[in-house]
């Protein structure tokens, strides 16, 4: 598990370059950024070309200010900003082919929709496919003021993807779509990106835009990259308490360390809350770190991975080789979209939220107070020391 730097690289296999910048990679050399008396910590990273880094990150973490110095807003405060072979970090915005996408809308209020859309270096045969795309013919004789947030946002989406940018800045782009409407725009965008193949960096507070369109998230807090790589890493092993969070876990679980012991090649721990034993994990612990009873920890599982089941009517926990089954009691059910979300309490005074489709909610036959077992796979129980 990586631990909290001050400066993080990221390099999987996919982003790793050259010293010189592949074509239309982003590259930031020891980028600091800052806005005010804020700073940012120092960041290292790649973007190969056509890809999208999607970086999640709270209010305030610094996501807006990045984007402005990427574009030449603000000055870096130190390092490179490389797009392919091109040092950009002096060059005035003018000079950075690069759309970006405010956070507000930023049209001109007094010009129409078309006027606002050809600002800048937008040629019609390239505004025409956009256009249909993001379903903006009926607004364009229309002025800003009379298009609700949703549809500035996709005007302004629109503006920033005219003219072929060598890089693209969207800063929140789906924040005054209505949520309805969101999943049609995002698969919109990931549609053109693919097929524009421009590297984009994505700022937002959303999980769900980096699960769909991220090829790579970053998770950024208080002006620090705290980790970097592809959507599975930082979803599934998020390595600590506010990249969990970022990321959209749902249940976050505080335990302290009852015992800890070996079974065959696997580290084992009995987990539990006020000396009470709550659950066994298994698996592997990182190199070097040994656990003391009395030692906090929190176990961190996805709601998509546990799995309602009928209760056993024997005992609150069973466990097996990879998976185990927790006893609990049903809050609260609320229907979102195609599932049924449920709010579930454990004997132990946590609480659990997880999923079900309608049909195994009909098999459970559950109501409001109702008994039913949760199974996890000991694999989805990720472990944060
Ligand atoms: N105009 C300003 N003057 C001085 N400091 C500012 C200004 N705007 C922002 N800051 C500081 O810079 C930091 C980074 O702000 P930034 O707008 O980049 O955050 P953000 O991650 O985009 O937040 P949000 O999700 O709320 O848009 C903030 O914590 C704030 O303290």
């Amino acid at each position: 598990m990586a631990a909290l730097t001050q400066r993080t690289v990221l390099a999987t296999p996919a982003v790793t370059g050259s010293a010189h910048g592949a074509p239309g990679a982003l590259r930031l050399r020891g980028l600091q950024w800052g806005i005010g008396a804020w700073q940012s910590a120092v960041v290292d990273l790649q973007v190969p070309r056509g890809q999208t880094l999607v970086l999640l990150g709270h209010n305030g973490a610094g996501k807006s200010a990045l984007l402005d110095t990427l574009a030449g807003f603000l000055p870096a405060r130190a390092g490179q900003v490389q797009l392919g072979a091109q040092d950009l970090t002096a060059q005035p915005p003018e000079k950075r082919r690069i759309g970006y996408m405010f956070q507000r809308d930023a049209l001109f209020p007094h010009w129409t929709i078309a006027r606002n859309l050809q600002f800048g270096r937008g040629a019609q045969t390239d505004l025409d496919p956009l256009l249909d795309a993001l379903d903006l013919r009926p607004w364009l004789n229309q002025y800003p003021h009379q298009l609700s947030g949703g549809q500035r946002q996709r005007v302004a989406l629109a503006r920033a993807l005219v003219g072929a940018p060598e890089l693209l800045l969207l800063d929140e782009p789906f924040s005054a779509i209505d949520p309805e409407a969101r999943p049609s725009l995002r698969r919109t965008l990931a549609a053109l990106l693919r097929e524009r193949a421009i590297t984009t960096v994505l700022v937002t507070h959303d999980p769900v835009d980096a699960h769909l369109l991220g090829d790579l998230v970053g998770v950024l807090y208080g002006g620090r990259l705290l980790q970097a790589g592809t959507p599975q890493q930082v979803f599934e092993r998020p390595p600590d308490l506010p990249t969990a969070r970022l990321a959209g876990v749902d249940n976050l679980w505080p335990l302290q360390v009852l015992a800890q012991s070996r079974l065959g090649a696997q580290d084992v721990l009995s987990l539990g809350i006020e000396a009470q034993p709550v659950l066994d994990w298994r698996g592997t612990l990182p190199a070097g770190v040994e656990l003391q009873p009395g030692a906090r920890v929190t176990l961190a599982v996805r709601a998509e991975a546990v799995h309602p089941c009928p209760a056993s009517a024997s005992a609150l926990v069973t466990q097996d080789d990879d998976s185990l089954t927790l006893t609990a009691r049903l809050i609260e059910a609320r229907c979102e979209g195609p599932l049924w979300r449920l709010r579930c309490a454990l004997p132990c005074g946590l609480e659990a939220e997880t999923y079900a489709l309608p049909t195994l909610w009909c098999e459970l036959a559950l109501e409001i107070g109702g008994t039913l077992g949760l199974r996890i796979r000991q694999a989805n129980l990720h472990l944060l020391v």
